[in-house]
Formats: C-alpha cells, structure tokens, sequence
C-alpha cells in the first residue's frame, strides 16, 4: 500500500485539511491548481501518488461488520460448493455399485439450495456495502466542494465536478459490490479445487495449471489499458456534463443564437471521447475471451486425453475423472468473473483518482469546525481613528496576471464609500480580498486595526455583508433567503429590515408572503428585488461593514432611487463599499475612490473629483449609466 491519503481520509489529516483556520486560509489563485475535465486524470500537477489498490480497501472504512457477514457468507457458500464434486464422485460410486443413492441426491440437492442461498445474502450484503460507500464518498465531496478555497474553483468547472459526485462515485459503488465476491470466490474455488485435484492427480493438475498461466499472462496484459481508458471515458463524461451544464445555464442565449446544433455537436464531441475510450477498453477486453477459451477449452481436452488414457491403463477411476473435471471447471470457470473483478478494479481505480483530486483541493478551514457565531452587534462602535477596512499598499495577481499595484485606502466606520473605475480596472477583486476569498501578493488587508493574514476567514466574514452583482437567490422561501447568512434573526429584525429596503411591499404581494418559494423552483424575483433580498440577508448579519458590487445593468427610475435611499440609510449606522456603476451611488457617497487599471488614481468627495480629476470626468461622462428618465443629451454634459 502506498502512502497515499486516499479519500476516506478523515478531515484534519494531511490530506483532509490543507489549511486550518486563520493564516493561508485564502489562497492565492492558480495555487495547487489541480487537472481540469479534460486534461489526463491523474496529471493533476499534486504530485500526489496514484491511488493503489490498497486504497481501494479504504473505502470499505465504516463497514467493516458488513463486509465480514458477505465475505463469511460467500466463503461458506464457494465452500460448499467445493463438495458437490466430491458428492457426484460418490454418486457415480454408488451407482456403479448398484447401491442405492437417493440419500447422496437429497444430499447434493440441499447442498445447491444452502449455497445458493448463502451466495445471495453475502452480494445483499455487499450491494448494502456499495451504498454505503457512495452514499460516504458523496457527502464527503459535498463538504469539501462547500469549503474548498475560492482560488481554487476558479479554474474548474462546475460540470465536471457535479459529475464526480455523481458518476465516479457510482463506478466505486458497482466495484465494492461487483468485484469483491468475484475475488473471494474464484480465490476460495480456485485454492481449494487446486488442492482436491492435486490429491486426485497431480499430473494432470500441472497441466491445467499450465492452461491457466498463459490466460493469465495475456489478461494481465491488458489491465493497465482498460484502467487508463476508463480514466479517459469518465474524463469524457465529466467534460460532457460540463458543457451541458453551461449550455443549459445559459439556453437563451444558446436559443437566441440559434446554436443549438453548434452546442450539440461540441458536446456530442465529448460523449465521443467517452466512447471511443469505451471501445479502447473494449477491444482490450475482447483479448480475453480468446484467452479463457484457450484456457477453458484447452484445460479439458487435455484432461480428457490423458484422464482417458490413465482411465483405460487402470490407474484412475471414472468417477476420480468426473470429479476432476468438475473441479477443472471450478478453477477455470471463474476466471471470466476473476476478469471482470479485475476490470472493475482498474475502473475504480480510474475513479478513485478523479474523487481523490477532490478531495485533495486545499479548504480554508477545518470541514468539521462549527462555524463561529455571529457577534453582538457592535455598528461604528471601534475607536474612530483606526479605520473599519484599510488597504495598505496592496498588490494582487491571478495567476501571473497583475490585477492590483500598490492599492492603498481606508473604509471609515459609517459612511457611504464608492469604487469607480473602468471595467477591469480591479474594483470586484478588491471586495474579495476584503471578504478574504484571497490573499494579496504584498501589502495588508486588515480590518479593525487587524492584519487579515491572521484571521480565521468565518470570524472575520460573519462582520461584513456581502451584495454581489448578480444578487442570487438561494434554495427555499423568501424567508429562508432574508435569514441564510443569520437563521436565528428574530421576526422584529426581519420586519425592520424589509422596511429598509423597501421590500414589504413584494412580500404582500406574494402568494404566500414570506414563506413563498422563491428562485429557481418558485417565484421570479426581478433584478432589482434580488438586489434588495441580497441587502436585506446581508443586513440582517448586523454587520459592522456592506460590501455591495452593484449590478452593471439600467435599473428603472424608480428602483434606482429606491437603492440610493437605501443605500445612504445603510450607511449612517454602518460602513458601506459599494462598487458603483451608477451615477446615482456616486452622489451619493460621502467619499470615491477611483481606480484605473489597478492603481487608486484619487480619493475625494464627487465635487473634489469633478473640479479636479480629468480621468473621473471622463468615468462619469463614458462609464457610469444614469437615471433612465434623464435625457440622453445630458450624458455629453461632464457635470451632473
Ligand atoms: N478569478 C479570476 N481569475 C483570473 N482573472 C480574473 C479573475 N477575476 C477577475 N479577473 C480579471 O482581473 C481583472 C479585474 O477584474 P475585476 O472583476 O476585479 O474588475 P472590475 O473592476 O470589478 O470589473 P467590472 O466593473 O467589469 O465588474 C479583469 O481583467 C478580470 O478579467
């Protein structure tokens, strides 16, 4: 067995848990980036070992009993089947000597039923086992894709993920079941017709044994190549569920561009990749069928020519030559199951690997770590000289490619702060490293006075609200959705908060008020109300800062003034950074900081700005949109 810490490594581990909390809990992008869908499982650039099969065995960890009462159940089964050779040698004994036999057949016939009936509750057992196994693998996945550093599924795709949870898994779960009776029995069978068939002849054992070798001989050959184009079939499948997944997402689009032939020929193209390496694995496997009738067939006339011979010579009895047989064809029989546990294996090697990618994905904390609990609310109570936020000389790359140089400002502890700047320019970038999704390069992130490097990344986000440009709607009720991020806000909070952001009037229009099912299985909220479903969660964390990327689309009239009203009354209790894309915001705010590709170009009040900064004048003029109901004229006008 290798060293390897396979995926039933429990969190905590060296292989569960990367980072604990605080200090390297974000990442750097682009680091320990793993293989995508569609690159050689396995070159996953960890140097972590390929799984062995040893490693196979840890996923029976936690079934231990279960998979004792199968293996006991099977081995009795094989055991007893092992007898009927013996038995028939008896009967044909009998029946030669006109003895009577009826007790043999009862005998033989109980021995079927027991075995029979034995063999089917080990596979029950094991088939409970497979479950088992899928059902832990899986929830082990789901917890760590839930924890895994935002830095690192930023190169990877959803589908493909999706599809080792779902697929890789269930490869595993038809190994467990599939393979491990297959194993016991043609090991049981195969140990114990050898040693009968040598205490019949041993001669003639050497030569079905002989059979036997050159069959095994070419079917291990063929092992490794099923393994790897089993890798590359459910590489195929992971990148097919990509691609679907994103088509889906995005079918309007796909319809509107009438590319719908052009999406099903491009994930056609993966389904082909699944195949072709299904038929790789095929033709491999076809080498074996030749190879067991060589074996099987071979093995008995062979047996027959020289049991035949050593019969007619006296030195062997029919009824040794019949139960020699019977034997032979126990030991080579199997070997076709011996084969497809074989095969099994190496797909569950090939599996194995790409959940164990998974599972090796660095997480920013302990899984099993419960999640602090929110603090008192403590709005702009901190000593007012030492800003809430502060960015102090910060750099940031994703990747290789420099984002931010030497950014360096301060959020104080009320107040309505705006980023401007050109799209790209790093403004969400900034809001990440403040939610600490990632590390900077070089300089400080600290909040509260405290460098961030050091904070457990929970702690620190259960202080802040967060708004993100697409406001999503998450799984359940209206309700569920205002109190995701707080689930013990009382009604009183939830009430006064709906008020802020204008929102009671939606809820008395909902069929069901706050317990409507909202989102992708219930009601459709519009941009604007998402937005300020998106508020209201991040208020009712009772943070001390809201960071708000706001959306880059026209809002209508009437919302935009509803935004901006609630906006500035968010910002008299509490500290707000809103990534502004609308002249509105800009009045709005108490300070700007603008930002041109990466560096703070200036810092002032939206007056200051506009009788001193070129660069801003032209921002409001060219990049920030406008109340609709303002005339388009009014655009080419620098001063609003
Ligand atoms: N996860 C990522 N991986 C690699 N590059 C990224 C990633 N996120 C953003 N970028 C790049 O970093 C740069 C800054 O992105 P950012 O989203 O911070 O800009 P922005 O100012 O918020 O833009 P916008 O106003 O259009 O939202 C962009 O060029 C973007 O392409």
């Amino acid at each position: 067995m290798t060293d390897h810490a396979g995926p039933l490594a429990e969190p905590g581990t060296a292989a569960g848990t990367e980072a604990t909390t605080g200090a390297g809990a974000a990442a750097r992008p682009g680091e320990g980036k793993t293989a995508g869908a569609g690159a050689r499982p396995g070159d996953d650039g960890t140097g972590a070992a390929r799984p062995a099969t040893g490693d196979l065995l840890r996923l029976l960890r936690g079934s231990g009993r279960t998979v004792g009462a199968a293996l006991a159940l099977t081995v009795a089964g094989t055991v007893l089947g092992l007898f009927q050779p013996l038995l028939t040698m008896r009967l044909i004994d009998r029946v030669s000597a006109d003895q009577t036999v009826s007790a043999l057949v009862a005998a033989l016939a109980t021995l079927f039923l027991v075995q029979a009936g034995l063999e089917a509750g080990g596979q029950y057992l094991l088939d409970v086992t497979g479950e088992s196994v899928v059902r832990r693998l899986r929830r082990r996945l789901v917890e760590r894709l839930l924890f895994v550093r935002v830095s690192e599924l930023d190169g990877r795709r959803a589908g493909d993920l999706l599809s080792r949870v779902g697929t890789d898994t269930t490869v595993l779960r038809d190994m467990v079941a599939g393979s491990f009776v297959q194993l016991v029995t043609v090991s049981v069978t195969g140990v114990g017709a050898a040693g009968l068939m040598l205490w019949i002849d041993w001669v003639m054992f050497l030569v079905v044994a002989g059979t036997l070798v050159v069959a095994a001989v070419l079917v291990a050959g063929v092992m490794a190549g099923i393994r790897s184009s089993t890798e590359q079939a459910l590489a195929g499948v992971g990148a097919m569920t990509a691609d679907l997944e994103r088509a889906l997402g995005g079918i309007r689009t796909v319809r509107a561009g009438r590319a719908e032939h052009r999406e099903a020929e491009r994930i056609g193209a993966d389904v082909d990749t699944a195949y072709t390496a299904g038929v790789r694995s095929a033709k491999l496997g076809s080498v074996v069928g030749p190879a067991m009738e060589i074996a099987v067939n071979g093995s008995f006339l062979l047996v027959l020519l020289i049991g035949a011979i050593r019969v007619s010579e006296g030195s062997m009895s029919v009824s040794e030559l019949v139960a020699f047989l019977l034997f032979a064809t126990y030991l080579v029989m199997p070997l076709a199951g011996l084969f497809n546990a074989l095969s099994l294996i190496q797909r569950g090697l090939g599996s194995l690997q790409r959940i164990d990618d998974v599972l090796r994905l660095p997480v920013e904390q302990d899984e099993a770590a419960t999640p602090p609990p929110l603090p008192a609310p403590a709005p702009a109570d901190g000593p007012a000289e030492v800003p809430l936020l502060e960015l102090r000389r910060v750099s940031f790359a994703y990747g290789t490619r420099p984002v931010l140089r030497d950014v360096s400002f301060s959020v104080p502890r009320t107040g309505l702060l705006a980023m401007v700047g050109r799209s790209g320019a790093g403004k969400t970038t900034i809001v990440s490293l403040a939610e600490k999704f990632y590390e900077p390069d070089g300089g400080q992130v600290l909040f509260d006075g405290a460098d961030l490097g050091g904070v457990d990344p929970r702690v620190h986000r259960a202080r802040i609200g967060l708004v993100e440009q697409h406001a999503p709607l998450l799984y359940g009720t209206l309700r569920d959705n205002l109190v995701y991020a707080n689930p013990s806000a009382d009604e009183r909070e939830i009430r006064e908060t709906l008020r802020m952001v204008n929102l009671e009037e939606l809820v008395a229009r909902l069929p069901n008020g706050l317990e409507t099912q909202v989102g992708d299985r219930g009601f459709n909220l519009s941009g604007g109300e998402r937005q300020r479903v998106a508020i209201a969660r991040a208020l009712l964390v009772r943070p001390e800062l809201v960071l708000l990327d706001e959306p880059t689309s026209q809002l209508d009239p009437i919302n935009e003034r509803d935004l901006t009203d609630v906006l500035r009354d968010i910002s008299r209790e509490r500290a707000l950074l809103v990534v502004a894309h609308r002249m509105s915001t800009v009045r709005a705010a108490d300070r700007i900081v603008v930002l041109d590709d990466g560096r703070v170009t200036s810092v002032g009040s939206h007056e200051q700005l506009l009788a001193e900064d070129p660069f801003y004048r032209r921002l409001t003029t060219d990049h920030l949109t406008r109340p609709l109901d303002r005339p388009a004229a009014d655009r080419s006008t620098a001063a609003p």
